[in-house]
């Protein structure tokens, strides 16, 4: 739970008892202050968020990088697998010391001896390996955590343009299933690693310190065959995991998409094709993860099967060695318990291989996003823009979003400070598109656009966007106040500013009617607030910011006429003193802006006002003409 820092969030107990609250009792107040001392402090300080990415940032991610901010942990973990691999090999040793010079020699002091240094032995080995889990899961916390927030900071940086190429569903898969596949290796994966490469290397030592000629024959006989299955097995499932990572992915993809889409699929009565259509993704899901069981299931007992052969030829071997006294009792036990960690090793690291891989293939999809460049880049020198009176200019302007599609070309346009200024077309004509232009959701291809003079791509985007405002034609509400959604660009605002903007915006009756006000929680998405609502509070929003410049995507959804009038009050209410473009969708809107540029076809083609566009008898004439005859209502000046 996140605190923020400051006093007791608690009166105490100096509030006068029969009051509503009358504070905590005085003996419980130091269980209180010591609940909150416990509470985990999470970073709160305000963060300075730049659009351009530091020289740190730039370099590549590597597993390597991301260690290497956690050095102490690090070196801690390497010193306790250490411990953890030398004390684990203790056990075989002292058996056969308690057997060759214990048990057969009659010692009980032996015997007692090996058996105590044995347990202390197990107890260090559990020590270390509570230790080290402790400081790889702390470690793998702190990676995740770095890497969530470099992600997730590199995310804002990012245009429009990448987040409409890019399936949501994707982006998450990179938050979720590749961050987790990141934090199993981190965990337990590198830790294992080097315990189980040691112990194959202080084993095979070992094995050759107790008998030359049985750890060759280890070596020589069942080694290859254990090499060749692995080989095996590394390539299939190398295979079967890339196609089960490819299989979340798709099914995360498609679960995002149905459920942003649910009311599309329920109005369209998509809901059986769509389980046809997940089913099809998560079945090829299940057949990856199908082929990754069957293949571990004939990796993992075929090399069992080999370890237990190659034990039974070593013990045939090794017995055949004790009856001719060339080997003694105890060590031929010791042999063979050093024979199975020489075995299991083998195994695992075959294992550990896959989740290593994972963790890689994750790093370098995590890489390939965080090399992603913002299309509409901030420039080193970019100047602040100072307070602007608020005119823009399109000059020459050209822009398409694919490269070999144009969908503006050569548009000339002044819309003059403090004028409100509509553009209407046909649908596609590139209207939402000029507006993304002014905002810098986008920069042109060709061309320039102007605000007050500056090209908008010498500004800091911070300046920029700090005098601009938007509203977009399907406002989105976060979860949580009605305030927290009203002040969203001003989150400082008080109250009485938040009231103001409100009132403006006529949605007094309705908050007011609400349950608590300002205060009440509004869901996820806005789901409980009508369209209507909705559009007024986004104009709300854009009121307490009092831009110079606002850019106005009129929402297409049609509306009863008491909300549309509420809106067109509180457009009224808005516009008032600012520079405004307005994608108008309805005549009725359009004709009472100062001028209407007509946009078709990626062109401006007519600008004007309204009666002298109609007058001019050119498109606008035409459109409106049609407006007319289909029950619109006659312009009255
Ligand atoms: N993110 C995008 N990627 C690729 N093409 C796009 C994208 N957004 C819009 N387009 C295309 O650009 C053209 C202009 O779209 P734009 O949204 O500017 O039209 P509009 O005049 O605002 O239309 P409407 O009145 O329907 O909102 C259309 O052909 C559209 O298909």
């Amino acid at each position: 739970m996140t605190m923020m820092g400051g006093g007791s969030v608690f009166g105490g107990a100096g509030n006068a008892p029969g009051l509503p609250f009358a504070g905590v009792p005085q003996e419980m107040q130091a269980g209180v202050d010591a609940l909150i001392a416990d509470e985990p402090q999470h970073l709160t300080e305000p963060v300075v968020f730049s659009h351009r990415r530091g020289e740190r940032d730039r370099r590549p991610l590597t597993l390597r990088r991301l260690l290497a901010r956690h050095k102490r942990s690090l070196v801690a973990a390497l010193a306790l697998v250490a411990v953890e691999s030398a004390t684990l090999q203790a056990g075989p040793k002292l058996t056969q010391v308690g057997i060759d010079d214990g048990i057969l020699k009659h010692s009980m002091t032996v015997v007692v001896t090996v058996a105590l240094i044995y347990l202390a032995s197990v107890g260090l080995t559990g020590l270390a390996s509570a230790a080290r889990v402790r400081v790889t899961g702390r470690l793998a916390a702190w990676v995740m955590h770095d890497l969530r927030i470099t992600v997730f900071t590199h995310l804002q940086r990012l245009s429009m343009g990448f987040f409409t190429a890019e399936k949501a569903g994707v982006l998450m898969t990179r938050m979720t299933s590749d961050v987790e596949n990141l934090q199993q290796l981190v965990q337990d994966g590198l830790a294992q690693f080097a315990i189980q490469g040691l112990t194959m290397v202080v084993v095979t030592a070992v094995l050759f310190g107790y008998n030359v000629k049985l750890a060759l024959i280890t070596v020589v006989v069942i080694v290859p065959v254990l090499t060749a299955l692995s080989l095996w097995f590394r390539h299939a499932s190398n295979i079967g995991y890339s196609r089960a990572r490819d299989g979340i992915s798709a099914t995360l993809a498609d679960l995002s998409e149905s459920l942003h889409g649910i009311s599309q699929v329920r109005a369209s009565d998509r809901r059986s094709r769509n389980i046809l259509a997940h089913r099809k993704v998560v079945g090829q899901y299940r057949d990856a993860n199908d082929d990754t069981a069957l293949i571990n299931g004939i990796y993992g007992p075929s090399t069992q099967l080999v370890g237990f052969l190659g034990q039974a030829m070593i013990l045939a071997v090794s017995g055949h060695m004790v009856l001719r006294h060339e080997l003694t009792v105890g060590e031929l036990i010791a042999f063979s318990l050093y024979l199975n960690s020489f075995f299991a090793p083998i195994q695992q690291l075959v294992q550990l291989y896959n989740v290593y891989q994972q963790g890689q293939s994750s790093v370098t999809k995590l890489r390939e996003l965080l090399d992603t460049e913002p299309t509409v880049a901030e420039s080193p020198d970019a100047a602040e823009l100072p307070p602007v009176r608020g005119e823009l200019l399109f000059e020459d302007v050209g822009f398409g979003y694919l490269e070999d599609r144009p969908v503006l070309s050569g548009v000339n346009l002044r819309v003059r400070a403090g004028e409100t200024i509509a553009l209407v077309g046909p649908t596609g004509a590139g209207k939402s598109t000029l507006a993304r232009l002014i905002v810098r959701f986008y920069d042109p291809t060709g061309g320039r656009v102007l605000i007050d003079g500056h090209d908008l791509r010498d500004l800091s985007i911070t300046s920029l966007r700090r005098q601009l405002g938007v509203v977009p034609q399907e406002p989105f509400l976060f979860g949580g106040t009605i305030r927290d959604n009203v002040s969203f660009g001003r989150p400082e605002a008080t109250d009485e500013e938040v009231w103001e903007a409100i009132r403006a915006t006529g949605l007094e009756s309705l908050v007011e009617r609400m349950p608590e006000g300002i205060d009440t929680v509004v869901h996820e998405r806005g789901q409980s607030l009508s369209s209507g609502e909705r559009q007024l509070l986004a104009l709300a929003r854009a009121f307490l910011v009092r831009p110079r410049v606002l850019v106005l995507d009129e929402a297409t959804s049609n509306l009863d006429l008491q909300s549309e009038s509420r809106i067109e009050a509180a457009l009224d209410a808005l516009l008032e003193g600012r520079t405004a473009v307005l994608v108008a969708h309805r005549l009725s809107t359009a004709m009472k802006a100062d001028r209407i540029a007509v946009v078709d076809d990626g062109r401006v083609i007519e600008v004007g006002g309204h009666d002298e566009l109609v007058a001019a008898g050119g498109r606008y004439a035409d459109m409106f003409a049609t407006w007319s005859r289909h029950g619109g209502a006659p312009h009255e000046p």
